[in-house]
């Protein structure tokens, strides 16, 4: 095989809880993370010698070995003794730095299909292993679908799928916030020593996606990261506010932000809430769905 085209999906946190500073700096987390039918497409293309290249049009996006698509194909070379070349093309969709997982579902999509054109026969489970050590969240994106995630992000308890779950997806267009940033800022204000954590109300949650019931869905969500960013880039509350005015059973910021979702009872409903804000120049929204993967091979 020559070359092969993959969507790779990017994620929301429908809740998310630091429980406190790892002793590797890290933070220890509690989240339920979901993957979404909004995705990037990367096109592998097998190339003569060993070279790794990176084609993406897209301003934010480095093309260099800082790419986390490029760091994954190193570390396949690397780890696997493999001498060959690829060209990686990737159509970016998902926007950049916005709490979504963009970086961490192309590394996983690269992961995932040089496998296959590599001719690899890594398990799914090896390359969730070797995805932890690109970053905390490479891991969900490998396994895609609904999952409990503790630890910094990588130890993932796979829940039963999340169907048809429709929100609108919302950031204001010219913001980028850094992960680093948001855990730092939280840590500084929220983790100070003797700092009584709230207790964990995962399992509401979880019970709550299990009915599949939105309603129940939206009286969980929970995100601590808000506390940082929020305060920070009030835009941010805004958004989520005008979510709420237009309709949405409840909205939160995703990851570390900046993009807020609002979640919907059916697919009419998103539209509906989409068409209040979708006119706005300054913002960046989308009506996206619940979906059971995350990297999926595309078949021409
Ligand atoms: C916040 C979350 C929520 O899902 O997503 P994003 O908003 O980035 O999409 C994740 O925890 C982000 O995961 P990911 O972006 O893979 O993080 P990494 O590359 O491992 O780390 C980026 C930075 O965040 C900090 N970090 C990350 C995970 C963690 N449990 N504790 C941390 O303190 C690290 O110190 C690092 O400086
Ligand atoms: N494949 C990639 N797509 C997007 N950003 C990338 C990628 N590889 C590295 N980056 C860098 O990672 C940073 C975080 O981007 P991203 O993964 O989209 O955000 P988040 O961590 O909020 O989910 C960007 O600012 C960019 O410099």
């Amino acid at each position: 095989m020559k070359q092969i085209r993959l969507r790779a999906a990017a994620k929301i946190n429908l809740y998310l809880e630091i429980l406190g500073v790892r002793p590797d700096d890290y933070h220890e987390l509690v989240m339920v993370l979901q993957s979404i039918d909004l995705s990037d497409t990367l096109t592998l293309t097998s190339i003569p010698g060993h070279q790794i290249r990176l084609i993406c049009p897209h301003p934010l996006v480095p093309v260099d070995r800082t790419n986390l698509a490029v760091r994954a194909a190193e570390l396949l070379q690397q780890s696997m003794g493999i001498d060959r070349g690829v060209e990686i093309a990737l159509k970016k969709r998902i926007p950049v730095a916005a709490g979504l997982a963009g970086g961490s579902t192309d590394a996983a999509a690269v992961l995932a299909g040089l496998n296959v054109l590599w001719d690899l026969g890594l398990t799914q489970k090896e390359l969730r292993t070797l995805g932890a050590s690109l970053g905390s969240d490479v891991p969900f994106c490998v396994m895609g679908g609904t999952a409990l995630a503790t630890g910094r992000g990588e130890v993932l308890t796979p829940q039963p799928p999340l169907e048809n779950l429709h929100l609108v997806l919302a950031k204001p267009a010219d913001l980028q916030v850094s992960t680093a940033w948001a855990y730092r800022t939280y840590r500084q204000d929220h983790l100070a020593p003797g700092t009584v954590v709230e207790r964990s109300r995962t399992n509401a949650l979880l019970a709550a996606v299990a009915s599949q019931d939105p309603a129940r869905i939206a009286a969980s969500l929970h995100n601590d990261l808000e506390r940082a960013v929020l305060p920070a880039h009030p835009e941010v509350a805004h958004l989520r506010e005008r979510l709420i005015e237009a309709g949405a059973l409840a909205a939160m910021m995703s990851g570390s932000g900046p993009s807020v979702f609002g979640l919907a009872r059916d697919l009419d409903h998103a539209g509906a809430i989409h068409a209040a804000l979708a006119a706005d120049p300054h913002l960046e929204t989308f009506v996206c769905t619940t979906q059971p993967t995350g990297v999926r091979l595309e078949k021409d």
